[in-house]
């Protein structure tokens, strides 16, 4: 469960980023954060995953204040996390596989598990057959897959994704947001900021809204009137996505958030 407790952040020009947001994610819950650029939704994630820390107010992910982390700690609490940031930071000097192997090498994995939890991520994200490719060869939609692979490679609890579906064309946005929902359905927590409407309309899940820094309790009615939200597109989450990919998902993902 992650709580944010009255949080502000103030970067040292002066910009407010955010101020005062309050809420409570429950485990397992798929839950987006919407809102113009500059509304503070990179900022929130930095904070969430404690790349920086709050001004003031405080953030407790299942139980501990990590705010409050001594810096040696910090890598701890990222293990409960898989970050798919906008600047994804491929490695173009390694092959697809050995950029999902990397974060197994970092906590000290055995060659043999990490080739196993590797190629298990790849096949998730339907990559498996360019294992050995340069991610330079790869095209947006598949980058971005291959940034979800290995955001996902240590099993995190908690998955931070910022605007996933920037730049890419509706098919492959389709088919990310059908990896995200497989996650969803094992348990996984999936904390989602985008502009992209398809993704609101089709899983229907929670919002919370960012202007200038404050969150704003969302109504459907007040993002239409905004412009934000298309009441033409479907809310049937099954519509026009191909929604069998959760039976592939087995692995012990959420389950300890
Ligand atoms: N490192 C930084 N130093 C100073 N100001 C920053 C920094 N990062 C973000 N900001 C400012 O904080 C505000 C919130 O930015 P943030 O990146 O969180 O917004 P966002 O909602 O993620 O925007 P976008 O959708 O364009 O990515 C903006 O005014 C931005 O210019």
């Amino acid at each position: 469960m992650i709580t944010a407790n009255v949080v502000c952040k103030r970067y040292p020009e002066g910009i407010e980023a955010l101020r005062d947001v309050s809420f409570t994610i429950d485990a397992g819950e798929m839950v987006f954060i919407t809102g113009h650029s500059g509304a503070g939704k990179t900022t929130l994630f930095r904070l969430l995953a404690a790349i920086e820390r709050p001004t003031s107010g405080s953030i407790v992910v299942n139980g501990q204040n990590i705010s409050a982390l001594r810096r040696s700690a910090i890598p701890y609490l990222r293990r409960n996390f898989g970050l798919v940031f906008q600047d994804q930071k491929l490695l173009f000097d390694r092959s697809v596989l050995n950029n999902v192997l990397l974060p197994l090498a970092i906590i000290g994995m055995t060659p043999k598990e990490a080739l196993r939890r590797a190629n298990a991520a790849l096949d998730k994200v339907g990559l498996l057959d360019r294992a050995n490719a340069n991610p330079v060869a790869l095209s947006g939609g598949e980058q971005q897959r291959l940034a979800i692979a290995r955001a996902v490679v240590n099993r995190p609890a908690i998955l931070l994704i910022d605007e996933p579906t920037a730049n890419l064309d509706s098919a492959s946005a389709a088919a990310i947001l059908d990896i995200f929902r497989a996650f969803h359905q094992v348990g996984v927590t999936l904390i989602i900021a985008t502009h992209d409407p398809l993704w609101m309309a089709h899983f229907g899940s929670r919002r919370l809204h960012l202007e200038h820094g404050h969150l704003q309790e969302y109504t459907e009615e007040r993002l239409a009137e905004a412009g934000e939200y298309p009441h033409d597109l479907p809310h049937d989450p099954a519509n026009g996505l191909n929604t069998n990919k959760g039976a592939e998902v087995n692995e012990d993902h959420g389950k300890k958030a």
